[in-house]
């Protein structure tokens, strides 16, 4: 099977992450995500993350820095999440196409019903020190 490879956000602001839900209709619909999406023919990660983030939630992403990579498969689909730290953008985030949106506080992520692939993320933000007051 194809893998998807997929640009992510993590959006960050004072202890803050910026969440969003996915649509029912889509893959893992219903569930909150980190902004982004597929990486395009032709497109950098870097390109991709500032088109998708544009795109779904409105902001221009002025620096971002690669935090992880994570593989799953989810038996219907395989996907390779190029997952980057956004700590620096312009702009306010909000759900762009209708979708809900939201800053949480870093430590209340794991109440949140994520993507599967997902949970390596939470952790690894968790155990940051440097995310950790
Ligand atoms: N954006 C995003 N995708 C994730 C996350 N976790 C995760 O497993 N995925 C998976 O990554 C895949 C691609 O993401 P996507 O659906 O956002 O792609 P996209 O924005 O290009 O959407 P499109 O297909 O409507 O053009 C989906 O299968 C989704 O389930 C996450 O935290 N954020
Ligand atoms: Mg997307």
């Amino acid at each position: 099977m194809k893998v998807v490879h997929v640009a992510v956000g993590v959006i960050l602001r004072k202890q803050q992450v910026f969440i969003t839900l996915r649509d029912a209709s889509l893959h893992q619909g219903g569930k909150w995500e980190f902004p982004g999406g597929k990486v395009e023919a032709g497109e950098t990660v870097t390109q991709a993350l500032i088109r998708e983030l544009q795109e779904e939630v409105d902001i221009q992403v002025s620096t971002s820095q690669p935090f992880m990579l994570v593989e799953h498969d989810y038996g219907d689909k395989q996907v390779k999440l190029d997952i980057h730290l956004v700590m620096d953008f312009i702009g306010e985030p909000h759900g762009r196409e209708g979708q809900q949106g939201r800053w949480v506080a870093l430590q209340s992520l794991p109440d949140y019903g994520f993507p599967e692939a997902n949970k390596a993320i939470v952790d690894k933000l968790l155990c940051e020190p440097r995310f950790s007051l």
